[in-house]
């Protein structure tokens, strides 16, 4: 299956990395990407084809993965209007749904909306996937295939769950290096260099999410596990608790899932 991305950041650069990285070739990508360092930096790591505007050879593909801000997907999407045929659409837009995008290109339905985050890149993502009515079988398994090159996926029927998928995993490694950066910095205050600190920070992320993945224990059991009565952890859970942390993070991840919705009902109003 050829692929041809439109838009060449963060997250291209991570889907393309997992898909490089699952032995894809590079001669079925292609990326559409104004930036001319961007399309540099992509031609020089994966050996992509990279080109500033849509042209033929990027038409030539079997699938469209929307890969612009939310912001900038109508626009970029216009020079496709009436120019796809079977082509399966792939839309990796926040909060963008595929009713508007399906508007966009002139009343497409081939058109599946995921959620994929930045540890694709290693292989090491989640993906959120929801196909409407229009996308058949063959489709689903096709955009299913290519999103599990960046790691585990995950449907929803449901297309508002995609906002709530965005605010856990999509947007969810922003949060654990938030704690992970606030971990390190703890350590280095505790009078560490910054390596030895990031790798006590690092592979302590890495060690509690490897056990959590290992058995099917709830993480409250594991934590119980590290909480000695009387001890440190329970000292540092009270202050988290004092400081309503579980409740911040509950507040977080509403935030994203509302500005979710937002971007989706402001961009796709004006259609
Ligand atoms: N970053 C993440 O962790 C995740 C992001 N997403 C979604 O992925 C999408 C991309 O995000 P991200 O990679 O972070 O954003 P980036 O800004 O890093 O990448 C978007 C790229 O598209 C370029 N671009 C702008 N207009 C066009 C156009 N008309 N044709 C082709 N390319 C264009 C931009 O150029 P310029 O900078 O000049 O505008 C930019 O280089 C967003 O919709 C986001 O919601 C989804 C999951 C996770
Ligand atoms: O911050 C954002 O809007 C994008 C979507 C999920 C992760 N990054």
């Amino acid at each position: 299956m050829k692929i041809s991305f439109l838009g060449g950041g963060n997250m291209a650069n991570a889907l393309i990395g997992g898909l490089r990285h699952q032995g894809y070739s590079a001669t079925d990508i292609q990326v559409v990407e104004p930036v001319a360092e961007m399309r540099a930096k992509l031609a020089d790591i994966y050996g992509v084809r990279c080109t500033p505007a849509i042209d033929e050879g990027a038409m030539n593909c079997d699938i469209w993965m929307l890969a612009v801000k939310p912001q900038q997907l109508r626009e970029a999407i216009a020079p496709l209007k009436g120019r796809l045929g079977t082509q399966l659409v792939i839309s990796i837009a926040a909060g963008i749904r595929s009713s508007d995008i399906g508007r966009w290109l002139g009343g497409y339905a081939r058109i599946v909306r995921t959620m994929p985050n930045t540890p694709a890149l290693i292989g090491a993502g989640i993906t959120g996937l929801y196909a409407g009515p229009g996308v058949n079988h063959q489709e689903r398994a096709s955009a299913e295939k290519i999103l599990n090159a960046a790691g585990p996926t995950l449907w929803v029927d449901d297309e508002a769950q995609m906002d709530a998928v965005t605010a856990i995993s999509g947007s969810g490694p922003g949060y654990v290096f938030y704690f992970m950066e606030a971990l390190q910095k703890a350590a280095e205050d505790a009078g560490f260099d910054r390596a030895a600190a990031r790798k006590l920070a690092v592979q302590t992320f890495l060690g509690a999410a490897r056990l959590a993945e290992h058995g099917n224990e709830s993480p409250a059991i594991l934590r119980e596990r590290v909480t000695s009565k009387g001890g440190t952890t329970e000292a540092a859970l009270k202050s988290l608790d004092a400081d309503g942390v579980a409740a911040a993070i509950a507040r977080a991840t509403k935030a994203a899932q509302t500005r979710g919705v937002e971007l989706g009902d402001q961009l796709g109003a004006d259609s």
